[in-house]
């Protein structure tokens, strides 16, 4: 049995809550407003706490602050019936366990209570997840995460996109990890690493004597992934030669070492790459059969920027396993610039910042300085805004911004009129952008409605 609290001044939600709660065994005290709620929860510590975002007086955003300060362990569960990136990420960044949206079903109650009553220790002292845990909340990952467990029930083809650094190879392996073939061999072959003349021995294997220089016989990775799992990462830059005998593997279950005979395999295809093959199918340099056969499970991999407050448990994560004993921490700075960088070399390029940054701050606090993260560049100034289109788009957007919100000398009613966009979404951008939009920019006069934000 746990202590939970649940804070919500609609009286229907907490008192269905609180019956389910207690239905599923836990001891439940409800509270209406967050200010009596804060006393009572610093001096009771509840094992968790329900909290609901749009309140009066006290908002929820300032109840998870204070409910945080007093008790830096707290799991706190944020309730909105309008779940927004922005407050999600707000809330995932002040240290909130989850976030969850109005109505909450039954299941989704109780595997939430399996994983927050599981862990005692707080998120951020949490020990570090597994290797090859695929970190993240955030929808589009969930997305992920859920298609891996349809794939790894079955034994069909796999094809993986996504831009380079998402993690394709970590989904590539979890999908095995969760396979029958688990305790099988799984390897992985980049098949644009390994020149096109020498790729089909290293795929298929070769008889010793096969060619010049072939002097002991090789088994090909067909064959050594035998029971297991076969990665053909980045197959978008596989030549047609190769594809066709590819593609004759998987339809005869077999492969022909170079100067031997047929032999049979069982391994299970994966592909993986960062090119749009179906447009590579149109330009005719993909194969439509092979592509069919290979996607009978496409799973698409989302960018980093489309992850949300994902980036924040990632950097947690990564922090962790670069130094377990005593991991460096974010300011809030440090994290608001993780949240505004486009990360166009995704997760990868995380890691490297991290570790870059944890190398240079014996302190252990990393801040955004420390980060040394290139602010989105200004549009037509750099030929990388060229080639990266997302990132030319927010380039664009602040410099547009900044430049009305100057002439507008900070006033944001009028600044969005300017633009011809909402003051919401003109809102949207500055939360999404931060000290990228915002730094010597002129302040509202006091007094002025536009000064709330
Ligand atoms: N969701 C995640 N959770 C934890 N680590 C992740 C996650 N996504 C990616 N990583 C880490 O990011 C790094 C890059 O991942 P990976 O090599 O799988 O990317 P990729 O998409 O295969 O890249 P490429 O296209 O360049 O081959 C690895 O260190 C991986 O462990």
């Amino acid at each position: 049995m746990a202590a939970i609290s649940i804070i919500d001044d609609d009286a229907g939600f907490r008192d269905s809550l609180a019956e389910t709660l207690t239905d599923f065994g836990h001891a439940v005290t409800a509270y209406d407003r967050a200010g009596p709620a804060i006393t009572a929860i610093a001096a009771t510590l509840p094992d968790l706490v329900f909290l609901d975002l749009r309140m009066p007086e006290i908002d929820g955003i300032t109840a998870l602050r204070a409910i945080r300060a007093a008790q830096p362990t707290a799991r706190v569960v944020v309730l909105t019936a309008f779940a927004t990136g922005d407050n999600t990420i707000d809330a995932m960044r002040l240290g909130a366990f989850d976030h969850l949206t109005k109505p909450v079903g039954r299941a989704t109650l109780q595997t939430l209570l399996e994983s927050a009553l599981r862990h005692a220790e707080p998120q951020a002292r949490a020990e570090p997840a597994a290797p090859g845990t695929i970190i993240g909340s955030s929808p589009a990952i969930r997305d992920v995460q859920k298609r891996i467990g349809l794939a790894a029930a079955g034994d069909a083809s796999v094809l993986i996109l996504g831009e380079t650094g998402v993690g394709k190879e970590l989904v590539a392996q979890a999908i095995h990890r969760f396979s029958a073939r688990a305790a099988k061999p799984f390897i992985a072959v980049n098949c644009a690493a390994i020149p096109a003349d020498l790729l089909e021995s290293e795929l298929f294997g070769h008889e010793r004597g096969a060619f010049t220089g072939a002097t002991t016989a090789q088994r090909g990775r067909f064959r050594e992934a035998d029971g297991g799992t076969l990665l053909l990462d980045e197959i978008g830059d596989m030549p047609l030669a190769t594809q066709a005998k590819i593609l004759r593997a998987l339809q005869e279950r077999e492969v022909t070492p170079l100067g031997g005979a047929p032999v049979k395999i069982d391994a299970r295809i994966i592909a993986a790459t960062h090119q749009n093959l179906q447009a590579r199918v149109t330009s005719g340099q993909f194969r439509a059969d092979l592509y069919y056969r290979l996607a009978v499970i496409p799973i698409e991999v989302p960018k980093l920027r489309d992850r949300g407050a994902d980036i924040l448990l990632l950097a947690r994560h990564i922090l962790n396993e670069l130094r377990p004993a005593h991991p460096p921490t974010l300011t809030e700075a440090a994290e608001r610039a993780l949240l505004a960088y486009p990360w166009p070399g995704n997760v990868r390029e995380l890691r490297n910042a991290l570790e870059r940054a944890a190398s240079l701050t014996p302190s252990g606090v990393i801040d955004a300085a420390d980060l040394a993260l290139n602010p989105p560049v200004a549009p037509g100034a750099a030929s990388a805004v060229a080639t990266n289109l997302p990132q030319a788009v927010a380039a664009t957007e602040i410099a547009l911004i900044r430049a009305a919100l100057i002439s507008a000398q900070g006033n944001r009613t009028e600044a969005a009129r300017a633009l011809g966009i909402s003051r919401q979404a003109l809102y949207d951008r500055i939360n999404r952008y931060g000290t990228a939009i915002m730094s010597d920019l002129p302040t509202p006069a006091v007094g002025n409605p536009d000064d709330e934000a």
